[in-house]
């Protein structure tokens, strides 16, 4: 049977998904051809937020790699446009002069970005945030520029604004009413949801209509309605989107705000079909993945020749905005209104606010802020129209207090969990247990909830648990490096040490890299995992590090870097603060800090002064700005304190010079205080000491950051060359089994303390043998870094007197 010839216009999330329905049913059917214009293959756009926030790289949101279409015999055509389509003659027409026949078309077009027809929007640095390139270019301006607005204070332009600010911008929310994300949330929520953002560092300009934007090439200012004028470097637009109907129109096909379809996606051409944003269906035009894909289901039943059943009946929308900290769901119709009736529960001691909007008895709306664990229940509630005259209207809303894994316990088997991809509780268990499925990975890959957003990956991951007890090992789930991989980070350690591997290139060739010069991710942890296994004998890949550590200072937000250099022990002399303060007078320093690590740190220095800075203080890199041991804080100790029983302060330093310029997975901070009332934060330390009569106690995996975690006891010695002993061979055993970039908090936590106890405290054949090896490493060192680079001239040349350097962030 010769197969039929299917074009699919438009590359992106809702075309592609359809393929994937289709091919699900039927590899035979069609030969199968893509145009998108974007140069990519098919990627995950909602998570462009979570790259831009910092989560995820560009490298990780690929949905079908070259290879998916390669396997499916997809021919594809990137960066590539189709212009035209000739109906009569069922041909297509594109911006590279191909002309290609087909049976059967799908437009799937998306949506144009809207950008508000004022004067100065055509100016450079006005961009909106739609695809890969308009990420990257607010990246770049991060490295160049200060002040950001966003115009709009919607789902995307919040989204952005939080992307912004985790780069380091200042930036303003401009929205042109009183009352954020007004589409989706109620005016309380609403309110709650800025006081939420302002406390992240966002400003908002509430109820300002722009009219203009200033500058001379690039925008300097935008002007609002009123006269009123703020400065910026950057104007993101986020006011909504368009369908984008261009080859529709321009071939004749019944458009209207979309391009018009039935309920099985038929466009007035029988042999032509739309979906996703571009579509109309019942004047309704969506914006979000979970109907994108209903559409998709249906049209692919529909081109593989299957009951269709009754077709795309369109759907209830719900969202959650994807900004980390803030928790914020909405369903169906939300606002007040006289034929409805609200429950409504707030909490402000916790800024909790849950409303249900009922009608008939039954759920019609939802909006919930700062605890969303109920969302999935409400939209089932909402989707299956669930009478709840028998239920307790308040108890509808408080189901969360009882904790999350009982809610996943007391969810019916109808109940969605993954609202994207309209994937139910009882799809999933029942692929756990058909298929023998045992991690959220798997889960994706064969239901594919938690494929789009990820917002229910938790959940996702508790119904595993709730289903397989405790056969379910959340946290020992395989996660690659990266997209460029499917190796872990272990297999790599292992692949490594087995092939005797000894360069990136090698590893990447060897290993089966997809892409030839790995990414931000992969390449950093390659180089730290070669040069801990090899330490004699490999020579760093500066390229390969994270601009900071290229750098040997710390980039700051106005692109000057900050400098701190070693105080061992926290403990200074006069001599090295007149040091200080000389170049602070020369290189006009304008802020000098004391750090959290009893240092001081001199910010505001410029890239070409940094050498010379370095020069002139004459004092050891204090490798603030590297994965590696950082600062030994101490406590005045016996010599001073009355409380003291120990010499924090000389163990502090002997520490710190021993481990000092030491390559780890992550930074290494540590404390020593002379007894349990603990003044240098031991307790908090990824090691620390503390002195008590006669003897030393050494805490591990402390960690005093976003996510406090107390130090667990490891042993207890008498001696100074004891706790050196075995700091180094916990120190060494992290470095050797610690994934890159995991601190020591999250390791213990992932392998437990009882097992790290049990190699590096209890065998004492095994503790030796890592001191053995934590001694080559130390061995092996490099020289300072801030005095080498003050002997290479061309090194010196190279990082501190061009311009430009490509800046991988972390
Ligand atoms: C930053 C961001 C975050 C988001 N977050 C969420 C979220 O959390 N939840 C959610 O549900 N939705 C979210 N969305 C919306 C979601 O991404 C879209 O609804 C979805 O991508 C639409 O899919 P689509 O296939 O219709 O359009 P697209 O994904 O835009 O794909 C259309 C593709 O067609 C290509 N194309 C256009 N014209 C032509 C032509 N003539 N020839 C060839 N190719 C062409 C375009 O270049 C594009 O690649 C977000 C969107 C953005 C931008
Ligand atoms: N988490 C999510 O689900 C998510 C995240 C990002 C994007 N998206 C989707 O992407 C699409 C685009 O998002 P969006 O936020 O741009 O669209 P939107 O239409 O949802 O919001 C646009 C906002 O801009 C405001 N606005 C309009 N004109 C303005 C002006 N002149 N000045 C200031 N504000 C103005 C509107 O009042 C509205 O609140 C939507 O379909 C959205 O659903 C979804
Ligand atoms: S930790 Fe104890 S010994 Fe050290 S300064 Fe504090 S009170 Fe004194
Ligand atoms: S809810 Fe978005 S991926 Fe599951």
């Amino acid at each position: 049977m010769t197969k039929r010839k299917l074009v699919l216009v438009g590359n992106g999330m809702a075309g592609v998904r359809c393929l994937e329905e289709i091919l699900k049913m039927d590899t035979e059917r069609f030969e199968i051809t893509v145009f998108g214009s974007e140069p990519h293959p098919n990627y995950n756009r909602i998570m462009l937020s979570s790259v831009l926030q910092g989560d995820t790289t560009v490298d990780d949101i690929v949905l079908n790699s070259y290879d998916w279409y390669e396997k499916n015999n997809i021919q594809l055509f990137t960066g590539e446009t189709v212009k035209k389509i000739d109906k009569e003659k069922k041909l297509i027409f594109t911006n590279k002069d191909r002309t290609v026949p087909y049976d059967d078309l799908i437009i799937a077009t998306g949506s144009h970005p809207f950008m508000l027809p004022i004067p100065g929007a055509e100016k450079e640095g006005v961009i909106a945030f739609r695809n890969i390139e308009d990420c990257e270019s607010m990246i770049n301006a991060s490295n160049n520029y200060k002040r950001a607005v966003v115009i709009g204070g919607g789902l995307l332009g919040l989204e952005a604004a939080r992307g912004l600010l985790n780069l380091g911008m200042e930036v303003d929310v401009v929205h042109i009413i009183d009352h954020l994300m007004e589409r989706q949330l109620d005016p309380t929520a609403s309110t709650m949801l800025k006081e939420e953002l302002e406390k992240q560092g966002m400003n908002f300009l509430m109820s300002h209509q722009t009219e203009a934007i200033l500058g001379k090439k690039r925008v300097e200012k935008v002007l609002f309605k009123g006269g009123k004028v703020v400065k910026a470097d950057l104007v993101v637009m986020a006011v909504g989107i368009k369908p984008n109907v261009d080859v529709a129109k321009a071939s004749g096909i019944e458009t209207n705000r979309g391009i018009v379809v039935d309920d099985y996606m038929q466009t007035s051409d029988p042999n032509i079909y739309a979906l996703g944003e571009c579509a109309e269906h019942r004047e309704m035009v969506y914006g979000l993945v979970a109907p994108l894909y209903e559409q998709g289901k249906v049209l692919a039943k529909k081109l593989c020749k299957q009951d269709a059943e009754e077709g795309y009946q369109g759907s209830i929308l719900s969202t959650k905005l994807k900004v980390s900290g803030v928790d914020v769901f909405s369903a169906g119709e939300f606002m007040d209104n006289p034929n409805n009736k609200a429950i409504r529960i707030q909490d402000e001691f916790e800024g909790i606010y849950k409303k249900i909007v009922v009608r008939d008895n039954r759920v019609i709306g939802a909006v919930l802020f700062g605890d969303t664990a109920e969302g999935s229940r409400l939209l089932s509630m909402i989707n299956n129209g669930t009478d709840i005259s028998d239920l307790g209207k308040v108890s509808i809303l408080q189901s969360s207090t009882e904790g999350s894994a009982s809610l996943v316990a007391n969810m019916d088997d109808s109940e969605t969990i993954c609202g994207c991809n309209g994937v139910s509780k009882g799809d999933i268990v029942a692929a756990i247990q058909n298929e023998g499925l045992c991690s959220v990975e798997e889960v994706k890959n064969c239901t594919n909830a938690s494929r789009s957003c990820g917002t229910c990956k938790g959940l996702v991951s508790e119904l595993l648990e709730h289903t397989l007890g405790d056969e379910y090992q959340g946290g020992n789930e395989k996660e690659t490096i990266c997209a460029c991989t499917d190796l872990s980070h272990e297999e790599v350690v292992s692949e490594i040490r087995a092939k005797g591997l000894t360069m990136t290139r090698e590893v990447m060739n060897v290993l089966g890299w997809k892409s030839d010069e790995g990414c931000s991710k992969c390449r950093p942890a390659i180089n730290y995992y070669l040069g801990m296994i090899h330490p004699s004998d490999y020579e760093d890949e500066r390229e390969s590090r994270f601009v900071n550590e290229r750098m040997h200072a710390n980039i700051q937000n106005n692109g000057t870097y900050s400098v701190v250099p070693r105080m061992y022990g926290g403990v200074t002399n006069a001599k090295d603060l007149r040091k200080i303060a000389d170049v602070a007078d020369k290189y006009n320093v304008p802020l000098l800090k004391i750090t959290g690590g009893q240092r001081i740190d001199l910010l505001g220095i410029k890239k070409e002064d940094l050498p010379n800075v370095w020069k002139d203080l004459d004092m050891p890199s204090g490798y603030a700005y590297g994965k590696a041991v950082r600062t030994v804080k101490t406590c005045v100790g016996e010599n001073f304190c009355r409380f003291g029983t120990q010499d924090a302060i000389g163990m502090g330093i002997a520490l710190e010079k021993k481990f000092e310029r030491l390559n780890t997975p992550h930074k290494i901070k540590m404390g020593v205080s002379a007894c349990p009332r603990n003044c240098a934060e031991s307790g908090i330390k990824d090691v620390g000491i503390v002195g008590v009569e006669g003897s030393w106690e050494v805490y591990v995996g402390g960690n005093g950051g976003t996510e406090l975690r107390k130090a667990d006891l490891l042993c207890k010695v008498k001696t100074m060359v004891e706790v050196l002993e075995v700091t180094a061979a916990y120190l060494q055993y992290y470095r050797e089994n610690a994934r890159y970039l995991e601190r020591t908090s999250h390791w213990i936590e992932r392998v437990g303390l009882d097992h790290i106890k049990s190699v590096v405290v209890d065998d004492l054949e095994m503790k030796q043998a890592l001191v053995n090896r934590m001694e080559v490493a130390l061995e092996a060192l490099p020289e300072d870094p801030w005095k080498e680079i003050i002997k290479n001239a061309k090194q010196k040349d190279e990082l501190f007197n061009k311009k430009d350097v490509t800046v991988v962030t972390q």
